[in-house]
């Protein structure tokens, strides 16, 4: 393993998940004084800024970067950074990409449940567990409503936003494991040792999302 070049204290390493969380955390981040334009035809993982370092990576693995400590901050779902048990601070709620994880059967279905496939098995077992309900989970990659639908699964856990995938595929919902949002996520050592960038940071961000941050875990 190469060991990381120091870095100043203040230089800062952001570890920012591909997909749906990219462009809205970017736009948040721009806002919060921190303008940082991604290439967008460039398979550049390593994007380097004024006294910021952007890591592009997928979004399961921003927990890890971030309690590692290669990351100082991230930005992350909350359902990922559950499922992941990592404990890093988690000192805002940025309020986009909310949406529900929750437990789905096909319309009317009512036997005994089995078998649930999930994307999150951490979340579902802790559910079905809480329950008493003697279920084995099966861990999917994606289209986990698929498995509903085909008798792979007596249930699944998935996310829920609009309803639209539920509906398109006559599923319904019978249970909400917990909301999820974008969350401000930053290594514990990081807040004291970059804390001339990381406290501002924080402070903007909450500004901008507006108050209402009581009750999230390693409130700062
Ligand atoms: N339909 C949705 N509406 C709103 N937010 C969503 C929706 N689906 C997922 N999210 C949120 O956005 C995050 C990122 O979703 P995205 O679809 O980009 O990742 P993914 O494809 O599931 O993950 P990966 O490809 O990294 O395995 C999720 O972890 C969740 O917090
Ligand atoms: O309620 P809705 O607005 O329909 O959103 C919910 C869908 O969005 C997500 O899937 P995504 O599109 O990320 O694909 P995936 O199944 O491959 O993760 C999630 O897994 C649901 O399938």
């Amino acid at each position: 393993m190469t060991p990381a070049p120091p870095r100043s204290p203040d230089h800062l390493t952001l570890a920012l998940p591909k997909g749906r969380i990219l462009e809205d955390a970017v736009a948040l981040l721009a806002q919060a004084g921190l303008p940082l334009t991604l290439p967008e035809k460039s398979r550049a993982l390593r994007h380097e800024f004024p006294g910021v370092t952007v890591l592009e990576l997928r979004n399961q693995d921003v927990p890890v970067y971030v309690d590692l400590g290669v990351a100082d901050a991230g930005i992350v779902g909350k359902d990922v950074l559950i499922e992941s048990g990592r404990a890093v601070y988690e000192p805002v709620d940025l309020r986009f990409a909310a949406c529900h994880l929750s437990m789905i059967r096909e319309v009317g279905a009512n036997g005994p449940i089995g078998r649930v496939a999930t994307k999150y098995p951490r979340s579902a077992r802790a559910y079905l567990a809480a329950r008493g309900i003697p279920a084995e989970v099966v861990k999917l990659s994606g289209n986990i409503e698929l498995a509903a639908l085909t008798g792979l699964a007596d249930a699944v856990v998935d996310l829920v936003q609009t309803g639209s995938t539920l509906r398109a595929n006559h599923l319904e919902e019978v249970d909400v494991l917990y909301h999820s949002s974008a969350r401000l996520i930053v290594n514990r050592a990081a807040l004291k040792l970059r804390r001339s960038r990381l406290r501002p940071l924080i402070e903007r961000l909450r500004e901008l999302v507006g108050s209402g941050q009581a009750g999230e875990t390693g409130d700062v």
